[in-house]
């Protein structure tokens, strides 16, 4: 059997709506750029490694040829075909990767828009650690923070051990076939790809991530975003 290949699948269709501002927050900038140019240059950097790089955006996006400059470049792919979820959106991208020419055993890594904090020796990591594994895995981040379970009166009904918890991160990365499967079976209500993995009877090996690498989901995340990639801008 030839080689497997690498494709990135970016899903890039949410609306934002816990971020507040205008318009979806994958659009929004950040240290100067759309934060999705961000992540978009994290894998870019990663020259030569990938055969592919897919942007999912929703069918009626207006924003993204405004947006992005020189997007997409060579080896880059738009798919219009963005769903009401993110799995919908993940599924859909990889039936159209799969039409572009990717193979069943070629390995897919989801990112998230989102995570435009991403770097390439996190995104190396996880390829090094997973690319000869059977199953696949996910960037994840151990919990610093004490844990605890809320009872429905907003009180605390119990701390939970959180030495085996992490926080899921991505990029996931998993053989493309065998995750449109498990997608197609779990439906709409898993929140990432190591869920519909597990769902299936698998288990996704955990790889260090990092704390940098958080999903830019509310207003104030924004800031904190933009000093982080300003420092890493700044030559000592
Ligand atoms: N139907 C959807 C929903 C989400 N996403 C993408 O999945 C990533 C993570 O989702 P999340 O942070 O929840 O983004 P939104 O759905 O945009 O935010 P919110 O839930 O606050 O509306 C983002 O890059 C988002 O664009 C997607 O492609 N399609
Ligand atoms: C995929 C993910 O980033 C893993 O933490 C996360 O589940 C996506 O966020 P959402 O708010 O559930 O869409």
């Amino acid at each position: 059997m030839s080689a497997s290949r690498l494709y990135v699948l970016i899903p890039c269709a949410g609306t934002g709506s816990r971020a507040g501002g205008h318009g979806p927050k994958q659009y929004q900038r950040v240290a100067g750029r759309p934060m999705v140019e961000h992540t978009l240059q994290a894998f870019r950097a990663l020259k030569g490694v990938f055969a592919g790089v897919a942007l999912v955006v929703s069918p009626d996006d207006a924003d993204v040829g405004l947006v992005l400059q020189r997007f997409p470049a060579d080896g880059e792919h738009l798919f219009r075909v963005g769903g009401a979820t993110r799995a919908a959106t993940v599924r859909n991208g990889l039936r159209s990767l799969r039409q572009a020419g990717a193979g069943a055993h070629d390995w897919a890594l989801v990112h998230d828009a989102a995570r435009c904090l991403v770097t390439p020796t996190q995104i190396e990591a996880l390829i090094a650690a997973c690319e000869h594994d059977a199953v696949g895995g996910l960037l994840a981040h151990r919990l610093a923070d004490t844990l605890k379970v809320a009872s429905p009166d907003g009180r605390v009904a119990s701390t939970a051990t959180r030495a085996d918890k992490w926080l899921a991160q991505t990029p996931q990365m998993f053989r493309i076939g065998m995750l449109l499967d498990a997608l197609e079976r779990a439906g709409d209500a898993v929140t990432d790809e190591a869920s519909a993995i597990e769902a299936v009877g698998l288990a996704p090996l955990l790889v260090p991530g990092s704390g940098q690498n958080f999903k830019l989901t509310y207003p104030e995340d924004f800031a904190l975003a933009d000093a982080v990639l300003r420092s890493r801008k700044i030559q000592p």
